[in-house]
Formats: C-alpha cells, sequence, structure tokens
C-alpha cells in the first residue's frame, strides 16, 4: 500500500521528521521562513496530511486547495486559532496542537517578563548603554520584589500553574486566579479562584495566560484597566488578542497598569508606530515565550506523532513509541 503523503509547512526539528519518515512520504518546505501562501495552496494539493505552525493559515482555502484526501492537520504549537475548526470538522479532516511540551518554556518566560517588569532591568541596561549611568543613586530606577505581593492568573491551566508554582518560592504574598473552572491542583499552590473583579483590583503582578476563546477576546480593555491596582503590572504570554491594545495604551498613559510586558500582539509583528512599541512603560518581546531548542524539539516531536497517528494508527511497535 502507498505511503501517505504529508507536507510539512517549515523547517522543523529533524526529531520530527524521522519520525515521520517512518511510516509517511514527507513534502517538506524546508526553509526557516513562513512558506508564501501561493506556494503552500499549490503545495497541499492531494496530501492526506500537514503539519503547519501558527503563521499558517488553515481555512476553507486551503482545505479546498488541499482537496478530498486531506485527513489530518497537525499544528506545532499550542494554540489553534489559524486553524478553522468548524470547517475541518465539517470536512472530516482531524486536527491535533501540541499543548503539554511548551507549557515549563511558556510558565519560564512569563516568569522572566515579571521579573525583567518589576525590577525595570531593561530601563538599567538601557541607561548602562546610554551612558545615563552616573554615580549610585538610592532612588534611581526603583522597581518592586515579589514578597508579599499578589499574583494574579488569567487563565489556570497548564501554563498559568507553572507561572505559580515558579513564583511561589519567591514568596509571594498571594496566589489569585480567575478561570471558568476551579483547578484542582491550584491547592498545590494554595491559589484562591476570585472573580473576573476581584482579579483586577487586587493584582500587584497580573499575568495573561489563558486560551484564546469568545470569553477571553478582549476581555482586558477600558473597562477592565480601570478596575486594576495603581502599580500593578501587566503580563501577556497568551494571544494580543486577549487585550484592547488601543485601550492599553490609554491605560498606561493614566498610569493604571503602570507598566506592562507582551510577548504576544496582534497583529504580529506590531507595527513599528504602534503606541505601545514607544511606550516607555511596555515591553514587548517578539513571541519567543515556547522559545527554546529542547521545546522546539518536543513540539516537533509531539506533531509529528500527532500526524502520524491520526493517518495511521497507534504502530505495531506499541506503547513505547508515544
Ligand atoms: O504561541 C505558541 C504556541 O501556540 O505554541
Amino acid at each position: 500500500m502507498a505511503k501517505p503523503v504529508v507536507y510539512v509547512t517549515r523547517k522543523i526539528p529533524d526529531a520530527g521528521l524521522k519520525i515521520l519518515r517512518q511510516r509517511l512520504t514527507v513534502k517538506h518546505w524546508d526553509s526557516e521562513d513562513a512558506i508564501p501562501r501561493d506556494e503552500l495552496l499549490k503545495n497541499v494539493a492531494g496530501v492526506d496530511g500537514i503539519l503547519c505552525t501558527i503563521s499558517d493559515k488553515i481555512d476553507k482555502e486551503l482545505l479546498e486547495a488541499a482537496g478530498s484526501n486531506l485527513k489530518a492537520i497537525s499544528t506545532m504549537s499550542v494554540g489553534e486559532t489559524h486553524i478553522d475548526k468548524q470547517e475541518c470538522d465539517r470536512r472530516l479532516v482531524h486536527v491535533a496542537n501540541a499543548p503539554e511540551v511548551a507549557s515549563d518554556s511558556a510558565a519560564e518566560f512569563t516568569v522572566a517578563l515579571v521579573l525583567l517588569t518589576a525590577r525595570r532591568l531593561l530601563e538599567g541596561m538601557e541607561a548602562v548603554v546610554s551612558g545615563e549611568w552616573g554615580p549610585w543613586r538610592p532612588m534611581w530606577i526603583v522597581g518592586f520584589e515579589m514578597v508579599d505581593r499578589t499574583l494574579g492568573i488569567f487563565g489556570f491551566g497548564r501554563v498559568g500553574f507553572g507561572v505559580a508554582r515558579r513564583l511561589r518560592p519567591f514568596n509571594v504574598g498571594k496566589i489569585i486566579y480567575h478561570d471558568l473552572f476551579r483547578a484542582g491542583y491550584a491547592d498545590q499552590v494554595d491559589a484562591k479562584l476570585v472573580t473576573f473583579d476581584t482579579l483586577l483590583n487586587e493584582s500587584d503582578i497580573l499575568c495573561i495566560c489563558c486560551n484564546v476563546t469568545a470569553q477571553t477576546v478582549h476581555a482586558f480593555d477600558k473597562e477592565a484597566f480601570s478596575k486594576m491596582k495603581a502599580g500593578s503590572i501587566l503580563v501577556n504570554t497568551a494571544r494580543g488578542t486577549v487585550i484592547n491594545q488601543d485601550d492599553l495604551a490609554e491605560a498606561l498613559d493614566a498610569g493604571i497598569p503602570h507598566a506592562a510586558a507582551l510577548d504576544v500582539t496582534e497583529p504580529e509583528p506590531l507595527p513599528l508606530d504602534h503606541p505601545l512599541m514607544v511606550h516607555p512603560r511596555c515591553i514587548i518581546s517578539p513571541h519567543m515565550g515556547t522559545a527554546t531548542m529542547d521545546t522546539r524539539i518536543n513540539m516537533a516531536v509531539a506533531a509529528a506523532k500527532n500526524l502520524d497517528v491520526m493517518l495511521l494508527g497507534m504502530p505495531d511497535s506499541g506503547e513505547n513509541w508515544l
């Protein structure tokens, strides 16, 4: 029987390709850069499966271009907002993401942004380079410590929990979270479920770690910012759409929240002249929350296994493989 054909839309770690090549015929866009849309539409014609990344829009047009052989889409990401899942369902195309393997790097990076922002590290480093660094001054670029602060987490899944677990030993005073569900593991870090308003009112450090859903899109808007605490910092490593960015720029101008760190924006990249890009109390990183070599390899392996299993079922070699 001919092997199913899959299309990989980007250069991915070899470990993932090696898995795919065991039982599948692999066609590949072997480049660090995203495949141009017209090439993608051409190259997926007739394939059985696609391994994609968050920058490939998997919509009706693409599914049509792939044609009726297509049975599975595996994304090398946690997020799935680039995939029209309804359209996939309608065509009986299976979809899988790779959520487990990226949580540690995302949580670690969120903590890095929290510390960077609370301790104003970038300002200090910029002052060194610009020659502003003079004799030691006690009140120059003072930030705040985690000790006794209230850490708030919006979306208490793997990443939110990971942030709480990592910051607990910094002796934060209290951990509160808002989610649709009470998370059983919240007890492990002594985190308390609160309403959205309480999260906004009480958090000194507010980390956005949620999925994108109808409830979370633009959850952080003018009204939400008006309820945040003076001196608080806001960190978003989830998705840009959770924040209304124009409202955030205005809120930062008005002083609450005091500062923000965003690893995700809408769109990405954010135009250089966007008010948040030039705001002195907003740090923006280029969507690198899961960018570690370990995680990239694990994501490629997970995405490759997902695609293989969706197309062919579990291999005979069985349990040791997954
Ligand atoms: O943002 C990264 C991902 O969704 O994996």
